[in-house]
């Protein structure tokens, strides 16, 4: 993992990262289509950092509309091999209040109109997802970012992010059966990127921002833009501060991750049975397994 980079994946509210060194603006056009924004190019010391904003710099994508194959397909073709994503959470337990900060373990996905796969199209793979986020990935951030928080608020490690597919919060009944399913907290984008990050070969971990108490809790009002909005303010400066120290530590770390070599065993399709234009379109993620596909 010598000269690999480090991805940084903005959500609500965080759409530059603070402290970048010389940075670039990089346009990356993807066999899935343009991401999301010009991707910015940096330094933390001796790693190279790719910055991108999730929805946008002006949060123009809807969770549904963000092209998450496009922004994975990016930062892997400019050699990125962590992922670092900020994401906005309402909170579905007491204990995870606004203003505390989780790293997840787990998801659960009800979402329903996105494409969660670079493969398809003549060409299966099936990576494994029984930890989606990666472990080694994820305890370096939740160290960082427990050493960071201030008296009174708290970086929970582990928990289990449900995405819905929005753009609309939850009905009442809904959050209170994804409470009886014990997850911890819920958003719209994260579980599409851990996916995807997984297929294309890079670590990924979430540090989630605690917002709101969604809309079960009876003593908090129910989740609105603008309480969203004015949390992730109150928070953003440490975020900041937290996604720089856990950059700077992955450049020191360089941690390996078995996220590196997901598709080593998942693979189906023998790749002579694998029409040309697929080939070409995965190339970047195959080639390590199936040598370079000849333009
Ligand atoms: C602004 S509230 C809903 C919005 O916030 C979260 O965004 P992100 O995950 O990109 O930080 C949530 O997923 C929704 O997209
Ligand atoms: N309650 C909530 N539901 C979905 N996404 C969110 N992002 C922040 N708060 C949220």
């Amino acid at each position: 993992m010598g000269g690999a980079r480090l991805g940084v994946l903005g959500g609500s509210g965080l759409y530059a990262m603070d402290g970048l060194e010389e940075v670039r603006e990089i346009q990356v056009d993807t066999p899935y289509g343009p991401p999301s924004d010009t991707l910015r190019l940096g330094r933390i010391d001796d790693l190279e950092v790719v910055f991108l904003a999730r929805h946008g710099r002006h949060h123009s994508y809807t969770p549904t509309e963000v092209p998450y194959r496009a922004n994975l397909w990016a930062l892997r073709s400019l050699g990125v091999r962590w992922v670092l994503s900020v994401s906005a959470v309402g909170s579905l337990q007491e204990q995870y209040r606004p203003l505390d900060m989780m790293v997840p373990d787990q998801f659960i996905d009800r979402t329903h109109q996105r494409p969660l796969s670079f493969f398809g199209g003549g060409v299966v793979a099936h990576v494994t997802a029984a930890d989606p986020y990666c472990p080694v990935l994820s305890r370096l951030l939740a160290d960082v970012g427990d050493s960071l928080m201030p008296p009174g608020r708290q970086l929970h490690r582990g928990g289990t992010y449900l995405c819905m597919e929005g753009p609309a919060f939850s009905t009442r009944a809904e959050s209170e059966l994804y409470r009886s399913w014990g997850c911890g907290v819920i958003g719209m984008t994260n579980h599409t990127e851990a996916r995807l990050a997984r297929e294309a070969e890079m670590a990924y971990a979430t540090l989630a921002m605690v917002t709101d108490y969604d809309c079960w809790h009876q003593e908090h009002a129910s989740v609105t833009v603008e309480l969203v909005i004015d949390n992730l303010r109150a928070n953003a400066a440490l975020a900041q501060q937290i996604v720089r120290q856990a950059a700077a530590r992955v450049g020191e770390l360089r941690p390996a991750s078995s996220a590196h070599h997901a598709l080593r065993h998942a693979l189906m399709t023998p790749a002579e049975h694998v029409p040309a234009e697929t080939r070409r379109r995965v190339d970047l993620f195959t080639s390590p397994y199936w040598g370079p596909y000849p333009d």
